[in-house]
């Protein structure tokens, strides 16, 4: 379903990867890895439609996602290092933003990640745990059928990571895939490995 066909990223003069494939059916799960600096997240922007590659295209169901990019942004979410939240608005309200594109209610997504107790405060004061469960909060909201998470446990303490285990699995078992990159191990079973 999602086709990554001969990628290569360049960045400045230099060569980020070249020459990266894989397919991934409906409901797998793809780890990038790699040190610092090797493209995790370059690969995940790719993948977004958000950069394009110097070279290779990025097919879903056999079709350039180039062709089409808002149909390839209304099926994907996209969770990058940065939470994207409204500092002045609170929990409920930063989550409402999501709920009025694509649906879904705010309630049982806050539960999702533990944060309906916080559901009136304002972002600003949350911990950066707290955030990241914010930002992954949108995961729990309305399906979509691509989850690209760049260092979605990152700041999350143990409870927070293992409740990412049932939401990542009922994603997949609806059919959803899922491309992480990460340098920490997660709740993710049957999962490839594609290691820049
Ligand atoms: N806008 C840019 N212009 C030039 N080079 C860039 C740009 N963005 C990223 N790079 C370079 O591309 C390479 C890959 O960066 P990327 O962020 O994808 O790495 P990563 O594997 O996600 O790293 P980390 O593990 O530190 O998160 C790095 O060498 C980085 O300096």
């Amino acid at each position: 379903m999602l086709e990554a066909r001969e990628l290569s990223c360049l960045r400045g003069e230099r060569v980020v990867f070249a020459g990266r494939s894989f397919a991934l059916p409906a409901g797998a799960a793809l780890l990038l890895t790699g040190a610092n600096g090797a493209g995790k997240s370059t690969m995940l922007r790719i993948l977004s439609g958000l950069l394009r590659p110097a070279e290779g295209a990025v097919l879903w169901r056999g079709g350039d996602i180039a062709a089409d990019p808002s149909a390839h942004a209304m099926r994907l979410r996209y969770l990058s290092h940065q939470d994207a939240l409204k500092p002045a608005l609170t929990v409920a309200e930063n989550l409402e933003l999501f709920a009025a594109l694509w649906g879904g209610e705010v309630e049982p997504a806050l539960e999702a990640v533990a944060l309906a107790p916080l559901a009136d405060l304002p972002a600003r004061v949350l911990s950066s745990g707290q955030k990241r469960r914010l930002a992954l909060a949108r995961l729990a909201l309305a399906p979509a059928a691509l989850w690209l998470l760049d260092e979605p446990s990152t700041g999350l303490d143990a409870a927070s990571v293992a409740r990412l285990g049932p939401l990542l699995a009922a994603h997949r078992a609806a059919g959803g895939i899922v491309v992480a990159a990460t340098h920490l191990p997660l709740p993710l079973p049957d999962v490839q490995e594609l290691r820049l």
